[in-house]
């Protein structure tokens, strides 16, 4: 029985794979026998070390690579391509240079798979996601003229117009500095549940999962598989929260050197 079947399904899953597994052509499985979900508006981080498949999953629960085994479900819907209910983020804030914020972040809206809407509800949605990450005041710059940090807020922004019912973020933190990084953790847990979306993180950082999700999940192994999982309880904001946070950390890192020692 998976861990998560173990623990009962309450509630419904926004998104769910069952018994996911997947082989790069002529490669060894990169991961088999994946069960996991996300619930409607929860954050979930899929922890792991380098290596172990975790962007790999995040390409197959978002619909970009079909998976080599096992079912996805996304709204009650089997999944066979990305959802224009669903919206990307990446380490990279890939703005178009040419751009400037407000035309960057209308982008995520213009694909042939996302629905129509109204020109004035576009720019409506548009402004509001460039609000919600506080680039109010920039909206002609243009990405050459950004921070790395504003320029993530802008691939937040674009994802957050999209309206997304779940955000798919593959570590888009880890390329900031560490004060940056913090406050744009801050952001992100203030943003999805303004905007009540899912996430699904994938991240290396443990302190990063802790601070953020309502559960981490840890994926190891060769191939990976998912090993442990935890639910969150430590109230927000989490960083008062110093002496939790520590005992929690400790608890992922003795689980991770146990994955380690049995990969
Ligand atoms: N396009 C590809 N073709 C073949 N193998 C790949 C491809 N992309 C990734 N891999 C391999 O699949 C495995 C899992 O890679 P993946 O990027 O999913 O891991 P990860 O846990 O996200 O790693 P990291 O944290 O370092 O980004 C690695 O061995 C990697 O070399």
């Amino acid at each position: 029985m998976s861990i998560l079947h173990a623990k009962g399904d309450i509630g419904g899953w926004a998104l769910q794979g069952q018994d996911l597994g997947f082989a790069y052509p002529g490669a060894a499985p990169t991961f088999e026998h994946i069960d996991i979900g996300v619930r409607p508006r929860e954050i979930v981080a899929l922890l792991g070390g380098s290596g172990c498949g975790k962007s790999t999953l995040l390409r197959v629960l978002a619909g970009l690579q079909a998976p080599s085994s096992g079912t996805l479900t996304f709204l009650d819907a089997p999944l066979t391509a990305p959802s224009p209910h669903s919206a990307l983020v990446f380490q990279q804030a890939s703005l178009l240079p040419w751009l400037n914020v407000t035309a960057n972040v209308g982008f995520g809206l213009d694909f042939s798979r996302q629905p129509k809407i109204a020109r004035i509800a576009h720019d409506q949605r548009v402004q509001a996601a460039i609000d919600a990450v506080g680039l109010a005041g920039s909206e002609r710059r243009y990405p050459a003229a950004l921070s790395g940090g504003m320029a993530q807020r802008v691939a937040l922004a674009r994802a957050l117009a999209r309206q997304p019912a779940l955000l798919f973020a593959d570590e888009p933190f880890s390329a900031l500095d560490a004060i940056t990084r913090a406050d744009m953790q801050t952001l992100l847990v203030d943003v999805v549940h303004r905007w009540h979306s899912a996430v699904l993180l994938v991240t290396h950082d443990i302190d990063e999962a802790i601070l953020v999700a309502d559960r981490i999940v840890l994926m190891g192994g060769q191939p990976g598989r998912i090993m442990h999982e935890w639910q969150v309880e430590l109230p927000r904001p989490r960083l008062a929260e110093a002496q939790a946070i520590g005992a929690l950390r400790l608890e992922i890192l003795a689980a991770l050197h146990g994955v380690r020692a049995a990969a």
